[in-house]
């Protein structure tokens, strides 16, 4: 208990509520990280991007959201191999959620036992394709939000697919009660492209944040990923050698045919 209390600690210490701000730029940045030399994404530069993605090759939502969900269940898959576990999935209303819901029935796939909470659903076709997918495959949606307690007691692992790197501003609700929630679990948590409720850029600035133990960045990690300290993936192995080039983007090797690979501190 004290060994997890005191790496926790840890973490809390060097996220950027006490890390200095002021060598930060805004725009992107590379950085060598061990073998690797790795390029951290704005949030403009992020949905540029994305948007190249979209409309330069013509890459359509699902096809993406498909990829980035089964990189995301192969990267909880790696760290948390232990079955049966039970994962609660949180989803938010945008793409972020989208990953979510498709990392579900790839977890359910590999043999874990899945719920999903999704407080606030958008309706559109690719959100309400993956949720009739989820419920033909009998993976429950929860009406509530359960307690810290009951949350610690039921569920081995939470996967955070609130937010990514399109959150702005303070916490709106729902989700202010959902983050104060979680931030009081004591679950691992694994986080899709951003851990929720940090600036995309500056990290977790409001304190509002989570403080996943797994952070899987998607194409490129996000500046605010600097902040991070635990395990870091990368996923979506999609990004056009030319695209890589035309964003001034250094990504690190794949290893073989793994969809994930792993960045080192
Ligand atoms: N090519 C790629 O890289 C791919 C990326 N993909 C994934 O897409 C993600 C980006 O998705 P995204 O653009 O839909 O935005 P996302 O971050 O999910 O959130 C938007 C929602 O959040 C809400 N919201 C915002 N701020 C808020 C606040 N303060 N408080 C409360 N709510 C707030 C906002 O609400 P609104 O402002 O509309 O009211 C909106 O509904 C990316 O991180 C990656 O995971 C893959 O799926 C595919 C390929
Ligand atoms: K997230």
């Amino acid at each position: 208990m004290s060994v997890w209390v005191g790496s926790r600690l840890l973490r809390f210490l060097s996220s950027s509520r006490y890390f200095s701000l002021s060598t930060l730029k805004q725009g992107h940045r590379s950085m060598a990280t061990g073998a690797s030399n790795v390029t951290y994404l704005g949030q403009e530069a992020a949905q540029q991007f994305d948007n190249a993605l979209f409309y330069d090759y013509e890459y359509s939502i699902d096809q993406l959201m498909e990829i980035a969900g089964l990189c995301c269940a192969q990267a909880l898959a790696k760290v948390y191999p232990k079955k049966p576990s039970k994962v609660l999935i949180v989803c938010g209303p945008g793409n972020n959620g989208g990953d979510g819901l498709a990392a579900a029935r790839h977890l359910l796939s590999f043999g874990y036992n899945v719920n999903i909470f999704y407080p606030k659903r958008t309706n559109k076709p690719i959100y309400n394709i993956l949720v009739t997918q989820c419920t033909k495959l009998s993976i429950p949606f929860l009406t509530e939000l359960p307690s810290p307690e009951d949350i610690n007691a039921q569920y081995s692992i939470l996967l955070d697919a609130i937010f990514g790197f399109s959150f702005k501003g303070s916490v709106r609700s729902p989700f202010d009660h959902v983050l104060s929630v979680l931030q009081k679990c004591q679950v691992p948590i694994c986080s899709v492209d951003v851990p929720s409720g940090w600036d995309v850029e500056k990290g977790d600035v409001t304190g509002s944040g989570l403080n996943p133990d797994v952070l899987i960045s998607l194409t490129c990690p996000k500046i605010c990923a600097r902040y991070f300290t635990g395990r870091h993936f990368l996923g979506l192995r999609v990004v056009p050698p030319e695209l890589a080039q035309r964003f001034n983007v250094k990504l690190p090797s794949y290893p073989g045919t793994d969809q994930i690979t792993e960045i080192l501190p």
